[in-house]
């Protein structure tokens, strides 16, 4: 199919409580121009609720088409997920292809997604969007090229393959729920073979586009890590759709795990957000979370509460936090400097990281023991061990083995308990 300089008009409704609903059309132009879809005119009405029949009331359906027309566009945006009857009763009055918020985030996140993982994600959440909706929807992908073009609607095609397709559909449900099952075995058990080496996991989390993976690549710089280990930081709109771990290794040993997951955008699907309940497995297991915030951005307040609501809603709650604000650097705030819950840091400058590994240790390692060993001669595997994973301060040589001073886990000074010969 040729690719077409798609033109949009948008139209939002403003409930009378929502005090974000400018930002929400910004999001939703955003949103459009990941798509290449180029926004040519926006509509909004204020409301006590939203028309149950047509979403906006008949007068502005009205002002929709003439606006659609006017402008010359060929694709109208609603800013809030349709119900199957808004959708076919709009696409009867404006005889245009219409789209809404959940359909735009499912088309970016299937067009990014990379792993079979998040393609399989995605895939079931359209599939579940689709299914109660697929005889409006059935007309306006025939509508594709768009009214001018004279697409073919393929309303009236029978009944029957009306059910033939939601049989289809229902079976590829069936099919994408089982291999998810699957991925998400394959996943516990990694986290089982991590949990056994004992190391923490800390999870970045964060509105799309707040520098999560910036932040994770920066760390990897700064303990001097392998360049191939960077994870893809861009500025766009979910640029990240997977769930990468990387080990810290900071310079003492200590040593954590660090995980990069998909970021959160406000009215997020909810099909999509249980589909990707097992990628952000690792946060709801998590020891400590990094909510990582553009700082610069003047919507900064709602897009963590945002974040926050999003992990509840995919169950990962009682996760100690720490609030990383960052692009400091754009904020006009002091910076690096941190307080007993946040640190301000630029990850692109790499300005605070000093300051946010530092409050990383004093969460992860707070019940570490400094103590003082003596590990025979014979045990020199011990030795080797401790120097991977623990901090010797101090190593002499006594008559029957090495005595040394370390700081270590609670759980390797539990396994060597019998080594101890003073605090
Ligand atoms: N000025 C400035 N830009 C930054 C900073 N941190 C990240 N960025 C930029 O912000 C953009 C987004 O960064 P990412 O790390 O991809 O953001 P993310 O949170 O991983 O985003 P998603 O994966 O899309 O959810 C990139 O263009 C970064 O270069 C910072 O401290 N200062
Ligand atoms: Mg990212």
């Amino acid at each position: 199919m040729e690719q077409l300089v798609e033109k949009a008009i948008i139209v939002g409704v403003q409930l009378q409580k929502d005090t974000h609903f400018e930002y929400s059309m910004e999001e939703l132009r955003n949103l459009a121009g990941a798509l290449g879809v180029e926004v040519v005119g926006e509509l909004h009405q204020n409301l006590e609720r939203v028309n149950p029949a047509h979403y906006v009331g008949t007068g502005k359906v009205e002002e929709a088409k003439a606006l659609y027309e006017e402008a010359d566009a060929n694709l109208i945006i609603f800013n809030d997920e349709l119900s199957p009857s808004q959708i076919r009763n709009l696409e009867e009055e404006l005889e245009c292809k219409v789209i809404d918020r959940t359909m735009l985030i499912l088309d970016i996140f299937s067009r990014r997604a990379r792993t079979r993982e998040a393609q399989v994600q995605v895939e079931l959440a359209q599939l579940q969007y689709m299914l109660p909706r697929l005889v409006g929807l059935r007309a306006s992908l025939g509508r594709q090229g768009g009214a001018s073009s004279g697409g073919l609607a393929n309303r009236g095609a029978g009944e029957t393959k009306l059910e033939l397709d939601r049989r289809k559909i229902e079976d590829q449900i069936t099919k994408l729920r089982r291999e998810l099952d699957q991925v998400k075995e394959q996943r516990t058990t990694q986290r089982k073979q991590r949990l056994k080496k004992g190391l923490p996991v800390v999870s970045l989390v964060g509105y799309t586009n707040a520098g999560k993976s910036t932040v994770l690549n920066s760390l990897l710089s700064k303990t001097g890590q392998d360049a191939d280990k960077q994870v893809f930081e861009k500025d766009m709109l979910f640029a990240t759709l997977d769930t990468s771990i990387r080990q810290i290794r900071l310079e003492d040993n200590k040593t954590f795990l660090l995980s990069d997951t998909v970021g959160f955008v406000s009215r997020l699907p909810h099909h999509l957000v249980k589909a990707f309940r097992s990628t952000l497995e690792e946060a709801r297991n998590a020891d400590l979370l990094l909510h990582v915030v553009d700082v610069s951005n003047d919507e900064r307040d709602y897009m963590m509460e945002v974040t926050e609501a999003t992990l509840q809603d995919v169950g990962v709650e009682n996760v100690p936090t720490l609030y990383v604000y960052n692009k400091s650097d754009l904020a006009g705030v002091a910076y690096p400097r941190k307080s007993t819950d946040a640190v301000w840091i630029s990850a692109k400058e790499g300005a605070g990281l000093d300051e946010l590994i530092e409050s990383i240790r004093d969460r992860l390692f707070a019940n570490h023991v400094m103590c003082r060993m003596e590990i025979p001669f014979g045990r020199g595997d011990i030795v080797a061990y401790l120097s991977d994973h623990a901090s010797i301060k101090e190593t002499e040589y006594g008559e029957t083995g090495t005595l040394i001073t370390v700081e270590l886990s609670r759980a390797d000074y539990d396994r060597y308990e019998q080594f101890v010969v003073g605090k």
